[in-house]
């Protein structure tokens, strides 16, 4: 694909935050590009889901937008201004990707994860705060504006390029690959390579960005470096900032496999102009327990001694990946879940890079998102958000998020974040039927069996939530607080919600109309508790009379500090991360 795009829609809204200052200020406001032929997308009122919900027509094209900024304290009304509380020390930008346009000329997508990467970034300088958004130029993006219509596949959606040309001849090219070319349409997260950032989804493409400007720059196959079809976009991050990330190997060589590699965070000083991505190495890999059926997985956990690899019963199928396309359906129908079979629990040991030899299994179960894992006396614990079935998909295919959306999106498994426990002795000399976890602030469980397996029965920590994020210093170590949006029975966050582990306790912010982003957690320079620091979020607005804000949260009591209300519409999105100044680099400005 290298079609070439047009000019489209992006724009930034620059609204002043003084601290200490007159509480409230009307600030000028405006559109820095050129608002393309494309842009009657920009004016879409509010999220695309919200605007699906009241169904509104699209609004017209605007090339100017005005923004307000209100500093609060809580209790809050939208309005109430009062003494701003900024801190200083929050200098930097907050990067978030996610789905932003679900419609090119006529057609349009099926799924909400299928939508074109918007990014979005809340610049912090000098008691200002500015808010720019703008698509990501992917190549799959290029390709659907040149045609005006979607002619790259997506998740959700299976598209044809070229109806005019024999088919057969596509048959062939598409036969002759395994696995088909997939989307660079990176919308989930944004990914820090040494100075790099990346936009990434699950393909095996990267999309390089700056993050000062959102510009799209190169595009990165992790192919090239490592034999990954597929790739998670939740990697994690050790102390010197070394990228640790998973992919799946399929029918390679005639194996299907899991592979663990590393980005080191820096290069060769003679190398500088490279990226790190050239010195990827691959760590170990873990063998597929089916050559055509690998799981599917969206995330991976770490402590200080292993990596946590769930091999859950929602699998992938290689056969109906690679005919998909004729068989017109799309890659989502390739994944099923097989709620008769078990999740493996793996434990790869740093040290040896090997998977340790005792299984170790719980029940089946669909998970997404770990939430933090750590050593404790001999045991590792293990914090996932999980589902009984796949509905998290099913509820996300546009048809269900109309008018009657809080119907048609009963979810028939709601999230539950779940306390997994697996003890590292795996009882050698114990009876068959003990109960192998001694820790005593937990009720989960890890039985042997008469195979010598062991069967983990985890603790239900509390339900409802997803997005889950924590204080990063505390990743892979004994934590005490996460951080995540509430959910119930509706695809749609009410509340963003803190929820002490230790306590069982919770402290929420929710507000009337108010669709809350995952909460990032920026720690204070000064931290000495787990929680010194603050929580941002973007806030999407149900009713129309209402603006979107970018709200800022003190941690540890969760009373709301400041909110920079933006009068453009912000979308509702997925992932993303706070880049402290210092982490910046000031050429890229
Ligand atoms: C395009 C494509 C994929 C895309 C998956 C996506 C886009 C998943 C998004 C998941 C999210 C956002 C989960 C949130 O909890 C697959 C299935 C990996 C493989 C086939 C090609
Ligand atoms: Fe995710």
């Amino acid at each position: 694909m290298d079609c070439r795009g047009k000019p489209a829609p992006g724009h930034l809204a620059r609204a002043v935050l003084r601290q200490n200052g007159p509480v409230h200020d009307h600030s000028e406001v405006y559109a820095i590009e050129p608002v393309g032929s494309h842009s009657v997308l920009v004016g879409i009122p509010g999220s695309d889901i919200r605007n699906l919900v009241r169904n509104k027509k699209l609004r017209p094209k605007f090339s100017r937008v005005r923004a307000q900024v209100y500093c609060t304290h809580a209790p809050v009304e939208f309005g109430t201004h009062t003494q701003c509380e900024l801190p200083s020390w929050l200098q930097g930008i907050l990067l978030r990707n996610g789905p932003g346009m679900h419609t090119v000329g006529e057609t349009r997508y099926n799924h909400w994860f299928d939508g074109l990467a918007l990014m979005h970034s809340f610049t912090f300088k000098n008691g200002e705060v500015y808010y720019r958004s703008k698509y990501l130029r992917s190549d799959a993006y290029n390709c659907n504006i040149e045609a005006n219509r979607i002619v790259v596949s997506e998740f959700g959606t299976m598209a044809y390029p070229d109806p005019c040309k024999n088919l057969f001849a596509k048959a062939f090219c598409y036969l002759s690959h395994t696995i088909p070319e997939f989307t660079d349409n990176c919308l989930i997260n944004i990914m820090k390579t040494g100075e790099d950032y990346y936009a990434t989804s699950e393909t095996n493409f990267i999309r390089k960005i700056n993050p000062h400007t959102l510009e799209t720059l190169e595009k990165v196959d992790y192919n090239k470096y490592v034999a990954v079809n597929l790739a998670t976009s939740h990697p994690h991050y050790d102390s010197a900032g070394n990228v640790l990330n998973m992919g799946t190997s399929i029918v390679d060589k005639g194996k299907t496999k899991y592979v663990i590699f590393k980005i080191p965070s820096s290069v060769p000083e003679k190398e500088k102009k490279l990226s790190c991505l050239k010195h990827l190495e691959v760590l170990c890999s873990i063998p597929s327990q089916s050559l055509l059926h690998p799981s599917y997985y969206h995330s991976f956990g770490v402590t200080e001694n292993y990596i946590i690899f769930m091999e859950q019963p929602f699998k992938l199928d290689i056969l109906k990946l690679a005919t998909a396309y004729f068989r017109g359906v799309n890659w989502a129908s390739c994944l099923s879940f097989h709620k008769e079979d078990k999740t493996w629990i793996h434990l790869i040991d740093k040290q040896t890079k090997k998977d340790i030899s005792t299984k170790i299994y719980t029940d089946a179960m669909v998970l997404f998102h770990h939430v933090n894992a750590y050593e404790e006396d001999g045991h590792v614990v293990i914090d996932v958000i999980s589902y009984s079935d796949n509905s998290l998909y099913q509820m996300f295919y546009l048809k269900n998020l109309n008018e009657s959306f809080e119907e048609n999106t009963k979810l028939t498994s709601i999230p539950a974040c779940k306390r997994f426990v697996v003890p590292l002795g795996f009882g050698k000399d114990a009876e068959v039927g003990t109960n192998l976890v001694k820790l005593p602030s937990t009720t989960a469980t890890a039985l042997k069996e008469k195979d010598g397996n062991i069967y983990c029965q985890p603790e239900m920590l509390c339900e409802g939530i997803e997005l889950p994020r924590i204080n990063y210093d505390y990743n892979g170590k004994k934590y005490r607080y996460f951080y995540a949006t509430e959910v119930r029975w509706s695809p749609v966050p009410t509340k963003i919600t803190k929820y002490d582990v230790l306590t069982k306790k919770k402290l929420s912010w929710e507000e009337e109309h108010c669709w809350p982003a995952e909460p990032v957690f920026v720690p204070s320079p000064d931290l000495k508790e787990e929680d010194d620091g603050l929580i941002l979020s973007s806030i999407v607005t149900s009713d129309p009379r209402k603006a979107p804000f970018l709200l800022v949260l003190d941690a540890k009591t969760f009373t709301e500090m400041a909110r920079a209300t933006v009068n453009v519409n912000l979308h509702l999105d997925l992932h993303g991360l706070f880049i402290p100044e210092k982490d910046l680099n000031a050429e890229h400005e």
